[in-house]
């Protein structure tokens, strides 16, 4: 190793501080298998991941490592796309992360790449060509010869040549953290807590997303002074085809209200557009939404009863959702700070959420017969998807929701939600 590599691989090292304390995370079958790794050869026991991983030839790691999140974001979301493009039929992905245990904000996410195609050359010449010029980590796992276990050997990249680190590093296995680890990242990333936040992401986008710059100009002269509505402020939430159209509407007519919806008739033009992009982006412009809402609020409340059909629970219920795989149980513990209402946001007087049963709501579905989003199809084929929406909604606080059963006629729904109101708002 000459002097220029020997900087390039500590350069690559230092990208990843406390590399030898973290844990990594593979996706096998939607359930989470850990590793650690080692300086040095201590016991023979091989990680599970790598037991289920033997047959392959190679075995590879990718993380996704920037200092910019919009690019580092946009990458990672363009990569599966790319590697499933590019390498030979033989290889095969995984989602993978690695992370500091219970450190906020340390989860980088990527893939594991199993290759049992004929040859590397292929495969390691894409990798090489990714560590020259995108953020991306690199390394590869070697089965141990002679009862040692498998080593982990990180790629840099330097003088036009890739080499391996000569460092090794021995893999281990690792207990399971106590919090699922996607839940690391999700403040700031997946849900925003306040205007700010969002907002810095869609102005870092505006010179990839020119979309971007058009809902900046929207937001422009929002942030006037907030006061205290005249009339009550009722947001009705569910999932798609629980009757929240049908709801809102009769509640309009009935309370001589107004009907608003979070996102805004305003940002309709934008939606598709940033429905495609990652989390980050799509997340920071629903939440940017529920401040042009809050807006219309502000103006309408002062002179009638206000039903809003989707706020801040949809906002966030999806996105936590959608940033933790698996069962209810690795969603961030009830009473977590995520569940948290953004403290620059309009509170409504009441919040309802309808609940339905899975086969009641796909007949009305079947009914309707619209076509649906990537994540409506999703709730329709993923149970657990569903129970995580369901379970993050009834977690979020400050206001909290109150579940009615939709399942009753339009009218008997509609009467159980007037008593609420009634009840709750004086009205
Ligand atoms: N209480 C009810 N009983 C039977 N059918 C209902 C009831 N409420 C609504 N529907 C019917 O179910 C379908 C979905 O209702 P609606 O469009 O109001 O749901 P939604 O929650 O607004 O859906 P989305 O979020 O996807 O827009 C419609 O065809 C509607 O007529
Ligand atoms: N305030 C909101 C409203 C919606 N979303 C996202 O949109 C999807 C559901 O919207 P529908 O128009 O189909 O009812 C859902 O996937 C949410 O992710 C949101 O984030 N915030």
């Amino acid at each position: 190793m000459n002097v220029t590599s020997r900087l390039m691989a500590r350069r690559t090292m230092a990208l990843l501080p406390q590399w030898s304390s973290r844990i990594f995370s593979v996706d096998l079958d939607g359930a989470p298998l850990y590793f650690a790794i080692q300086e040095k050869h201590q016991g023979t026991e091989v990680p599970h991941v790598f037991r289920r991983v033997q047959q392959y030839d190679r075995c590879y790691s990718l993380l996704v490592c920037s200092s910019d999140r919009v690019r580092k974001a946009k990458f990672y979301w363009e990569l599966k796309d790319r590697l499933l493009r590019d390498l030979p039929r033989e290889c095969n992905l995984s989602p993978m992360s690695s992370f500091l245990p219970n450190v906020k904000d340390s989860l980088i996410k990527g893939y594991v790449l199993k290759d049992s195609s004929k040859s590397s050359s292929r495969t390691e010449g894409l990798l090489r060509h990714l560590i020259q010029h995108d953020p991306v980590l690199v390394c590869s796992y070697l089965r141990g010869e002679d009862g040692r276990p498998w080593t982990q050997h990180l790629w840099s990249h330097a003088e036009g040549s890739t080499m391996e680190t000569s460092n090794n590093y021995y893999v281990v296995p690792s207990e399971a953290p106590e919090y699922h680890p996607s839940t690391l990242n999700i403040i700031n990333s997946d849900v925003f807590y306040s205007f700010r936040e969002a907002y810095e992401v869609l102005k870092k986008c505006g010179d990839i997303i020119p979309e971007a710059t058009s809902v900046l100009e929207l937001l422009s002269s929002r942030l006037e002074a907030r006061r205290k509505p005249d009339f009550p402020v009722i947001v009705i939430e569910g999932l798609d085809a629980t009757g929240k159209t049908t709801l809102t509407e009769s509640l309009r007519d009935t309370l001589g209200a107004t009907l608003l919806r979070s996102p805004p008739q305003c940002l309709s033009p934008w939606r598709a557009r940033f429905d495609q992009e990652p989390p980050l982006i799509r997340r920071a412009f629903y939440a940017l939404g529920n401040y042009i809402t809050a807006e219309q609020i502000g103006q309408e409340a002062t002179k009638t009863p206000v039903i809003i059909d989707r706020f801040w629970h949809s906002t966030a219920a999806y996105a936590i959702a959608t940033a933790v795989s698996g069962s209810v149980h690795n969603l961030p513990e009830e009473g977590s700070e995520v569940y948290r209402w953004p403290s620059d946001l309009f509170q409504p007087s009441l919040v309802v959420v309808l609940n339905l049963d899975p086969e009641e709501r796909k007949r009305r579905l079947m009914d309707r017969g619209q076509g649906k989003t990537e994540e409506e199809q999703e709730l329709d084929q993923n149970q657990l998807f569903r129970l995580r929406v369901e379970e993050a909604y009834r977690r979020i606080s400050g206001p909290a929701c109150v579940t009615v059963d939709a399942s009753p006629s339009a009218d008997q729904v509609l009467q159980q939600v007037l008593l609420l109101i009634r009840g709750k708002c004086h009205l």
